[in-house]
């Protein structure tokens, strides 16, 4: 008897797996082409064999079998992914993907909904967080060059000094960790959203810090289990990470609520708000009888996290590839510094009127950009409808992924896509010139909202900094990895550089 039904019951499972197997890769006629999707794998198995950390590289080595647009299952998850800049630019400008895909793991962040401007639903509430986020950031300097500056001015004042003080304190070795520009560069946002700015070794916006990047390197949006199986969050929360985050949102959602709640009594939002926290607590107050509000305290939070975390790591990432990258390529370091002399006085801080004539530090950042790739797979977006890519069926809910990383290291493209070559971004006469696949902030109504402040932090830090000092390989180690540390998005590696101060 017990035999009979052990064959009965691996009759039935087999025949449900085979079911599951013809469906998943032959039902869908007009979907995109793609790998095998295996039943409860889906293509993850075919990921890891490829490379197993870093999933960008695997969608790259795809591409040359299945072409730009691509199927593949995560887990339990159905997702597309575009792998080039034409595919990137045609699509992810469309209203059907300008919404996030964001499950409930991705939820876990802002008090289990789709709440903040990252991750807001499109086109509502995100239209009208984002909106005034802009307005109200704007109103308290952001996009107005002169109010920017003179917080630039005073991070980098600091930031020099610092340097200054720790090469004279160890011989001239810094240790460049990954927060090392964090702090400085938040300031920046952090003045005109909050009206604050912290110390750069501050215990507690350090400890915050460390918890956020350690959330960040936990998860990734190409094949972390957390996407795959987000079931898998409640059932093996040590195993995947999900402690570890939600101690991390824990720390900064009680971050932000701690500045709310001094705000607030201070009452000052009521006649003359003074950052982008009062703006808003006094939209909370206005809209306290209507039940549909997007104006509560934990939409006030969300957006302060967003802005937190992507006004602070991003710009301090690509801070560190580049001076990293200065470190491997001495020459390109020697030219920054001859094109800096010629055209920023010594001893004082550049001008907008420099902007315009600083081509190669421009071109380096570009390049920066590029190798560096700190965003590698974009922010996840979602067909928002049934939709078509050119003749391919998305269904609506598909999670669509966007391979940066591939189009920035496209050999057809680039030539010499492992190479660090300012050049690339010069004209004959010397001049820089953009290139259409470099869209190092992404596409659309969901492109980077902070890309105007982190253009100007990155050229005038690297400017004051490559005036002020040079960087060379640490004596007797060896160089610096270039290998990154990979998670939501790809940071350098700690390094130690020896630092000379420039006469
Ligand atoms: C080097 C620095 C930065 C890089 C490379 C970068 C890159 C990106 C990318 C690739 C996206 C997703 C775009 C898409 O899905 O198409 C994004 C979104 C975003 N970024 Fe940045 N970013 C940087 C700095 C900043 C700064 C300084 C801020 C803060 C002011 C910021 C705020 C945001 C926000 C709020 C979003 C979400 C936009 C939305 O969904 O509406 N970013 N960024």
């Amino acid at each position: 008897m017990i035999p009979i039904l052990l064959c009965l019951v691996f009759g039935v499972l087999s025949l449900l797996l085979l079911v599951l197997f013809i469906r998943e890769n032959f039902g869908t006629k007009k979907a995109p082409p793609g790998p095998f999707r295996f039943p409860l794998v889906g293509s993850l198995i075919q990921i890891a064999m490829i490379h197993p950390t870093q999933p960008y590289v695997a969608f790259s080595k795809m591409r040359e079998k299945y072409g730009d647009i691509m199927t593949i299952k995560l887990g339990s998850v159905d997702a597309v992914v575009f792998n080039s800049g034409d595919v990137m630019e045609e699509y992810l400008t469309k209203t059907e993907f300008s919404d996030r895909y964001c499950n409930a793991w991705m939820q876990e962040r802002t008090f289990h909904k789709q709440l903040g401007i990252i991750f807001g639903k499109y086109p509502d509430p995100w239209q009208e967080m984002r909106r005034f986020s802009i307005r109200t950031l704007r109103d308290f300097g952001y996009g107005k060059r002169n109010k920017m500056l003179s917080v630039i001015h005073d991070e980098l004042t600091d930031i020099v000094y610092e340097l200054k003080t720790s090469i004279n304190e160890n011989n001239g070795i810094h240790n460049f960790d990954s927060c090392y520009f964090t702090i400085s560069t938040l300031n920046v946002l952090w003045s005109m959203l909050a009206g604050v700015r912290y110390e750069h070794r501050d215990p507690k916006l350090l400890r915050i810090l460390k918890v956020m990047q350690e959330m960040m390197e936990s998860c990734n949006f190409g094949n972390s289990f957390l996407l795959a199986y987000p079931q898998w969050k409640d059932w093996f929360p040590n195993w995947t990470g999900m402690t570890l985050q939600r101690n991390c949102f824990k720390e900064m959602n009680g971050f932000c609520q701690e500045f709310i709640e001094e705000r607030r009594k201070l009452g000052i939002y009521k006649t003359e708000p003074e950052n982008v926290v009062d703006e808003f607590l006094a939209e909370i107050d206005a809209h306290q009888h209507d039940s549909d509000t997007p104006y509560t305290d934990q939409q006030l939070i969300a957006i302060m996290n967003d802005l937190f975390m992507t006004g602070s790591e991003s710009t301090s990432q690509t801070l560190g590839w580049c001076i990293l990258y200065l470190i491997h390529n001495p020459k390109v370091q020697e030219k920054l510094q001859a094109e800096i002399d010629s055209v920023v006085p010594k001893g004082t801080f550049p001008v907008p009127e420099h902007e315009s004539q600083l081509h190669y530090v421009r071109a380096t950042l570009a390049e920066t950009h590029r190798l560096g790739s700190v965003a590698p797979l974009l922010g996840p977006r979602v067909a928002g409808t049934d939709t078509f890519c050119g003749s391919y069926f998305i269904r609506k809910g598909t999670y669509i992924i966007a391979n940066m990383h591939g189009v920035f290291r496209d050999k057809k493209h680039w030539k010499d896509p492992e190479n660090f070559r300012p050049e690339r971004f010069l004209d004959n006469g010397g001049n820089f010139k953009n290139d259409n696949w470099l869209k190092p902030f992404g596409f659309g109504k969901r492109a980077c909202l902070g890309e105007p402040l982190a253009s100007m932090n990155l050229l005038y830090y690297v400017t004051i900094l490559l005036q002020n000092f040079s960087f060379f390989p640490a004596p007797n180690e060896s160089m610096p990895s270039t290998e990154p540390v990979v998670g939501v998005t790809n940071g350098h590696q700690p390094f130690r550089a020896l630092i000379k101060c420039r006469s």
